[in-house]
């Protein structure tokens, strides 16, 4: 089985303020992509690795991950206005030897190989579709006009990282069936898709979710960059490359 990793990476990063494209704001003096890049690289299970990069100039991103040598081929696409195009666009461009595909988030620099590769075995061992997810640690209410309606029960939700991991014909007939519903009026609003999961889950494919990792958080907001500054510092500290 031939697996790819898929790393969705156009997103401006809105929430993290004004700058460059989110994937390529610094992290411990390389871009939060090279990171991701080295996540999925380092993982075994991983052949090949796809970047959906910001459309305006994927040239450049080709050029700036050639200047690190330990990068093997990595294959850069033009992404698109949305997270779901840009893994679409990166789909279509696959050889056709692949089987299994892991999508990652560039903004999920500092997951760890291993969470990587517990995705991939779930799908090679016969899952069509995978997520990691790790408990919620707040209680979560539902608001409307800034009043609290109710509160709902945590015990059974999770929240849902990356690298997801389907059987590519799983990913990409849902890729299809999303974009035909589009055409033809859209989609309901609630709940909104904003994973590939989700998309799989639409029709009805059952999703395995397996532990996620802590590490494997977003950088969204200012505050994660300081987080994954202080984590990469401990791993440094610890002899990581
Ligand atoms: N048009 C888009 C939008 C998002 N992404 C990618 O999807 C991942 C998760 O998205 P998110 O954290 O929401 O990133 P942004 O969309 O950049 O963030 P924001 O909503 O704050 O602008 C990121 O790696 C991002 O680069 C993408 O490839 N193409
Ligand atoms: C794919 C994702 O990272 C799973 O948690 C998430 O849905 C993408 O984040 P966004 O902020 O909704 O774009």
């Amino acid at each position: 089985m031939r697996t790819a990793a898929i790393i969705p990476a156009a997103g401006r990063g809105e929430r993290l303020g004004p700058g460059v494209p989110k994937a390529l704001r610094e992290l411990g003096g390389a871009p939060l992509l090279v990171h991701a890049v080295r996540a999925v690289d380092r993982a075994r299970s991983v052949d090949l690795v796809v970047v959906a990069a910001p459309p305006d100039d994927p040239a450049a991103v080709e050029r700036l991950l050639a200047d690190y040598e330990w990068i093997g081929e990595v294959l850069v696409v033009a992404g698109g206005l949305d997270r779901q195009q840009s893994v679409a666009r990166a789909l279509v461009s696959l050889p056709e030897d692949v089987d299994v595909v892991l999508v990652h988030d560039a903004a999920r620099p500092l997951a760890p190989p291993e969470l990587v590769d517990a995705v991939a075995a779930t799908i090679r061992r016969g899952a069509a579709a995978c997520v990691p997810v790790v408990p919620l640690a707040d209680t979560v209410k539902v608001v409307a006009d800034d009043q609290v309606v109710r509160t709902l029960d945590r015990s059974s939700l999770r929240a849902v990282q990356t690298p997801q991991g389907f059987r590519r014909g799983v990913l990409a007939a849902a890729h299809a069936a999303f974009q035909q519903a589009l055409a033809a009026g859209g989609l309901p609003e609630v709940p909104p898709v904003t994973d590939d999961a989700g998309m799989v889950e639409r029709q009805g494919v059952p999703v395995v979710a397996v532990p996620g990792s802590e590490e494997a958080f977003k950088v969204t907001r200012p505050l994660d960059l300081l987080t994954a500054e202080a984590l990469l510092t401990r791993r440094r500290a610890a002899g990581a490359r």
